[in-house]
């Protein structure tokens, strides 16, 4: 409140505190339910005098529904507090103080009606709506009239005065104009607030003294109210001692019992057990302007203390709106600034040196060991990381730079390995072509010295026949027939016959053809004698016998008894050869008779001419004879065939027909084709089944004319068709293997 507005002291309302229920206040316990809205009797008491109330309980039930128990128990109190020596002794229960209100009410009702016959100067009592709202079904903490019922807690009450007040309104047939309407505040939630009038409205309406006549001491303002100083002031205020009619109570004997009451706790020296403190803040001129009520005080009691709770209200219209509702704060004890300041120095330099000596080397060492493992972390990561890319890198530079090194070295390998190779099988192939030649060089000296033999024997039995057939001549002529055992003639003729023409042997082979001849045949001319010895001696016993014994048949042939003319000893008995498989035909009779006979002269290195009737298959015999040195022989050619020309290209076709394993050369044509064709007359590749040819097929004129070609090859064996054509040419003879 505006101290400018204060009533001054000698108002007639100075007294409308009246601090009885104060000096019968008693300190709750703490197992006392307190409630801090508005349901102390304290506060109650202070609302209903000083009349500058506001609805600080709006919106708040709790107020209202103060506990029963609590009730219960305090009612019990006050009821056997009736006498005033003993009210100091007790509580100023709640009930006793509605009571005490109730009494000054009707006091108050009464002094009216005497005075004004007026309701006009009820103080508190609402006055109904002019529409007969209904308060009942109004919460009563809610309400300007709630507040007042609920103050008084008392149903009865209520219903009481309020029946009272209409029905004396209506028996004095006043209708009490509505000289105010509380307003209604709906913040939600089903919560509305009901705002009483200001207090200013209420004055003109209830008669209420104005502003400006209400004084309240500077001391109830201000400073601790206690126990003494409350003692003090009514001490020294002399309007505690004559209480006006307006006044309540009895001052006097309050007073005195509290003075006896100071006297006794000054006694005692005993602390003053709760103090009351009225903040001035309750008046904080700080108050938005126009606020209605102003601040409404509530004492409550909490460890001892009374507190005062705040309600700003602020006005809007007709409407308020509670702005703030809180406690006061505690007010700290004020110390001395400087020793305040040095606390904190003090306080401020701890920290430092606290954070000097153990904050920062502790931190300091936390940031040290942690950059220290970030760093080797670091350079873990960092020497790994440059490992694996050095490695990548060397792998990725290896592969491209070892690629050409090892494709050269494989290469390289490569080409020794087959050089090598080469170089072994061409070693290989020329020590089995060595082989080979040597082989055939060994088979053919073998096969010449047999031929060589047989052919000597046949001389030898040539021999033997002729000197069988000399000394029968001579037996029957012995003047034509040489002497027998004149070896020393038979010697000096053979040189002779041998040596009459050395002029014509002029061969050295011949020579020693003929000296070994000469040789075997005197060796065989000695046994031939001996065995015609042995047998003429045998034939003469058998004569002198067969001439004692008489005439007989005389074998007509003598001397030829053991020889076989028809099966000469080039003839087999016995055939021994088979039609080869070379040859992919059938050979008749005759013709396998034609081919032993060919095959008996070959092996005895006899040379032979097959005469036959035309058309009978010569030409067959001798390819088959050809074959059959093929095969069993293994006497792979070169055959050297000469024919007329008319007839060579039925060789060629006879022999792919007959023998087509056996490979042919046809040598034929003109100039240039035989050189063509001589080419192909390769020794190196002659005497083997794979040779290039086994057969040349030649006439007689090509012959002669590429006799040098012919020369260089090593033939095995000769067949001359038409041999008629030999005697045109002695050089024939010249030939190996042709007499
Ligand atoms: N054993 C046989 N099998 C099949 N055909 C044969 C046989 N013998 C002979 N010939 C055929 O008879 C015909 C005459 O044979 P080849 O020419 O060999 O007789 P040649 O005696 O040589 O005759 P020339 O005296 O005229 O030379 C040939 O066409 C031949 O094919």
């Amino acid at each position: 409140m505006d101290p400018s507005r204060r009533p001054p002291r000698d108002s007639p309302y100075a007294n409308l505190f009246d601090l009885e229920p104060l000096r019968k206040f008693r300190i709750p316990k703490p197992e006392d339910e307190v409630d801090y809205y508005g349901s102390s009797s304290q506060d109650d008491s202070r609302s209903t005098q000083g009349g500058v109330v506001a609805n600080y309980s709006n919106g708040s039930k709790s107020g209202m529904n103060v506990s029963s128990k609590k009730r219960k128990r305090w009612t019990e109190a006050d009821d056997a507090e009736d006498d005033d020596d003993d009210l100091y002794n007790r509580h100023v229960t709640e009930e006793h103080y509605r009571s005490m209100l109730g009494e000054h009410v009707q006091k108050f009702k009464s002094r009216a009606k005497e005075s004004q016959g007026t309701p006009t100067h009820l103080m508190g009592v609402p006055v109904l709506k002019s529409n007969g709202g209904s308060y009942r079904g109004r919460k009563p903490g809610n309400d300007h009239y709630g507040r007042f019922y609920d103050m008084d807690t008392s149903p009865n009450f209520a219903a009481d005065v309020i029946p009272q007040r209409r029905g004396s309104c209506q028996d004095c047939d006043i209708t009490p104009k509505i000289a105010y309407e509380p307003s209604y505040l709906d913040i939600g939630g089903g919560v509305i607030y009901k705002i009483p009038p200001s207090y200013d409205k209420l004055v003109a309406s209830l008669n209420l003294p104005s502003f400006s006549d209400i004084h309240v001491e500077e001391f109830y303002l201000k400073g601790t109210l206690d126990l003494r100083s409350l003692a003090e002031l009514m001490a020294s205020d002399k309007r505690s001692g004559v209480r006006s009619r307006n006044g309540m109570g009895e001052p006097r004997p309050q007073y005195e019992s509290l003075q006896a009451r100071v006297k006794a706790l000054s006694s005692s020296n005993s602390t003053p057990n709760f103090s009351l403190k009225v903040s001035e803040a309750a008046m904080d001129s700080a108050i938005p302007e126009g606020a209605a009520g102003s601040t409404a005080r509530i004492i409550l009691s909490e460890g001892g203390v009374f507190q005062v709770h705040y309600v700003k209200v602020l006005e809007k219209g007709d409407t308020y709106e509670i702005v703030k509702r809180s406690l006061p704060k505690k007010l700290k004890a004020k110390n001395d600034p400087a020793v305040i300041e040095k606390a904190e120095r003090d306080k401020f330099r701890k920290l430092w040196i606290n954070i000097v000596r153990r904050d920062i080397p502790k931190y300091h060492r936390i940031f040290t060991t942690f950059h220290r493992k970030q760093s080797i972390d670091a350079k873990r990561f960092a020497d790994g990381c440059q490992r694996e890319v050095r490695m990548k890198v060397a792998r990725s530079y290896k592969i491209p730079r070892t690629a050409p090194i090892r494709t050269r070295k494989i290469s390289r390998d490569m080409l020794l390995f087959w050089k090598r190779y080469d170089k072994q099988m061409a070693e290989e192939r020329k020590k089995q072509e060595k082989e080979a030649q040597e082989a055939f060089k060994r088979e053919q000296e073998l096969r010449e010295a047999k031929r060589q033999q047989q052919s000597l024997n046949f001389l030898i039995k040539q021999t033997e026949l002729y000197s069988h057939f000399m000394q029968n001549k001579t037996d029957s002529n012995p003047s034509e027939a040489l002497p027998i055992g004149d070896e020393n003639l038979i010697d000096e003729e053979l040189p002779e016959t041998s040596t009459s023409g050395p002029s014509e042997v002029e061969d050295h082979e011949e020579a020693e053809l003929k000296e070994k001849v000469l040789r075997a045949a005197q060796d065989a001319v000695s046994k031939q004698k001996q065995i015609t010895n042995a047998f003429d001696t045998e034939y003469m016993k058998l004569r002198q016998t067969s001439e004692m014994e008489g005439p007989s048949n005389d074998i007509s042939v003598c001397g030829s008894s053991n020889i076989d003319l028809h099966n000469p000893s080039t003839m087999p008995v016995t055939s021994t050869v088979q039609t080869p498989e070379l040859f992919k035909g059938t050979l008749k009779e005759y013709q396998m008779k034609g081919l032993q006979w060919l095959v008996n002269c070959y092996e005895q290195g006899l040379n032979g001419i097959l005469a036959d009737e035309m058309g009978l298959g010569k030409t067959i015999q001798a390819m088959a004879f050809l074959a059959h040195l093929a095969e069993e022989k293994n006497i792979w050619g070169p055959f050297l065939v000469v024919a007329p020309a008319s007839v060579l290209n039925n060789w060629a076709d006879e022999i792919s027909r007959f023998c087509p394993d056996l490979k042919t050369l046809p040598y034929w044509g003109g100039l240039q084709e035989r050189t063509i064709l001589r080419k192909k007359i390769n020794p190196k590749r002659m005497y083997r089944r794979d040779a290039g040819f086994h057969i040349l097929i030649t006439s007689y004129q090509l012959l002669i004319s590429d006799e040098k070609y012919f020369r260089r090859v090593k033939w095995q064996y000769m067949v001359l068709d038409e041999a008629q054509a030999i005697k045109s040419s002695t050089r024939f003879v010249r030939f190996p293997g042709l007499s």
